[in-house]
């Protein structure tokens, strides 16, 4: 069952009907947003305010294997986010979700770079709170949505990522940092805290004191302190010029193939069992996880794994 809150709390579910119950159960999640009209959120309001910064784009490819890749597109601004791209991403998470087939995701930016955070032309523009608080509610929900999608997803960090674009970062399940990169939360820098949820992720993913000293130090996190603080999940090699080198995107996509690996159902019903376990209180978690747990027991997956007698040496 679904509730106002967008979150999923326990139902009963019929055996035979269980990978497209996976899928709803998912979607359903995924779609949760945190602000909605009960919030005074109004988002055909701030889309409208948004597109008139127009510049760059969010190109999305879906790819056969079932990856897809997301790239912030806005070199000369060294991919900083412009208006039109914070609508365009909402689009482009949107198209995420209705993907049935899904099981990852490569988010990286365009042209040897990660993203510099929100383009500073359109924050001059739109400086006054009221403004700031739409636009904050409308990346949030944007990006909580990216994260809660029933997919594993990795931002691939190459160059900086700076302010808004660490907070993208923190949207993913996975960070890979390519050698010579840095993820920096400048917002302290900027007389500004991090507004997209990038602090209530960080806390997360670090803990509070590395939070802490990241957005208080404004530290600018290279491969080795990433690694350290548990920011980077791994690092990369930049490929020299040299014939046949692996590029950083295949690299990623290899990296990320060891949890992608499998049938759809399954990739998706682990990260919801996951996402359930870290965004609901213990006992809805359990429920969910049963839930979830009921629609890949007796599974074509489950079945064919019983059928072949797999052992785990
Ligand atoms: C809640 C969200 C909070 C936020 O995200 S606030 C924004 C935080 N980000 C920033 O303050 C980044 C400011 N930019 C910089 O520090 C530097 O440009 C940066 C990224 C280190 C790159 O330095 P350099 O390699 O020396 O290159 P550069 O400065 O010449 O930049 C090349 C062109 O890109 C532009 N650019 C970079 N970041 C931008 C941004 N965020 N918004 C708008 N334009 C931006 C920069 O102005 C320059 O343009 P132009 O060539 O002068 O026309």
């Amino acid at each position: 069952m679904l509730r106002q809150d967008g979150t999923v709390c326990s139902e009963a579910t019929t055996p035979g009907v269980q990978q497209q119950q996976l899928w709803s159960l998912g979607k359903r999640q995924s779609s949760g947003c945190v602000y909605s009209s009960t919030h005074g959120f109004n988002p055909e309001e701030i889309r409208e305010k948004l597109q008139a910064f127009p510049g760059g784009s969010i190109d999305l490819l879906k790819q056969e294997s079932g990856v897809a890749v997301l790239t912030i597109n806005n070199p000369s601004r060294m991919n900083a986010f412009s208006g039109s791209m914070m609508v365009d991403l909402e689009e482009r998470v949107s198209q995420l979700e209705s993907w049935t087939d899904c099981k990852g995701l490569i988010v990286q930016g365009a042209a040897g770079t990660f993203c510099s955070g929100s383009d500073l032309n359109a924050v001059r523009a739109i400086s006054n709170p009221q403004d700031g608080m739409k636009m904050c509610m409308f990346m949030q929900n944007a990006l909580t949505r990216l994260l809660r999608l029933p997919l594993i997803s990795v931002a691939l960090v190459e160059g900086r990522a700076l302010g808004g674009g660490a907070e993208l970062t923190t949207a993913c399940d996975f960070r890979l940092l390519a050698s010579g990169s840095v993820i920096q939360f400048v917002h302290k820098h900027m007389g500004l805290v991090p507004g997209w949820g990038g602090a209530a992720r960080l806390v997360r993913v670090v803990g509070s004191q590395n939070a802490l000293k990241l957005l208080g130090g404004a530290v600018k996190v290279d491969p080795g302190l990433g690694l350290q603080i548990g920011l980077a999940d791994g690092v990369l090699e930049v490929p020299q010029a040299e014939e046949g080198a692996d590029t950083l995107l295949q690299q990623a996509e290899n990296w990320l193939s060891q949890y992608t690996k499998g049938p759809a159902p399954v990739i998706q019903a682990v990260k919801k069992v996951v996402l359930s376990g870290r965004e609901l209180p213990l006992s809805e978690a359990l429920r969910t996880e049963k839930d979830v747990f009921g629609t890949v027991w007796g599974g074509p997956a489950n079945l064919q794994a019983l059928a072949s007698k797999s052992k785990h040496k």
